[in-house]
């Protein structure tokens, strides 16, 4: 199976929060808004930070996928596209 890149993530939830597919955690993310999506992304980098301290590269490794995917719902959220992320790397 070919792995998922950041990009091919980033246009599958962008298809699903415009055909707002039902069952779609994503879909369900957006409508708890910003403010809940903020709380997920400290979440998760919290979690990368355990990890990394305690739980060695492969929980890293998930955590870390685990938080690209909330900072890719925030930015769905706030109307950002990569390349609007990109130009500041
Ligand atoms: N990569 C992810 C992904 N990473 C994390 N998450 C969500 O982020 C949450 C946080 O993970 P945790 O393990 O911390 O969850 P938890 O604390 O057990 O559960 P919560 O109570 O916090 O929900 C999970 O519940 C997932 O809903 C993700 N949800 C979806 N994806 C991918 O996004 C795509 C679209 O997903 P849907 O919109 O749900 O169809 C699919 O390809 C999925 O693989």
């Amino acid at each position: 199976m070919p792995v998922k890149t950041f990009d091919d993530l980033f246009e599958e939830l962008r298809a699903k929060a415009a055909a707002r597919t039902p069952g779609s955690g994503t879909v369900a993310a957006l409508d708890r808004g910003v403010h809940a999506i903020g709380k997920k992304v400290v979440e998760e980098a919290a979690e990368v930070w355990m990890a990394a301290e305690h739980e060695g590269r492969e929980r890293t490794a998930e955590e870390i996928s685990q938080l690209l995917y909330q900072l890719q719902v925030m930015m769905l959220a706030t109307g950002l596209e990569p390349e609007d992320v990109y130009r500041h790397l």
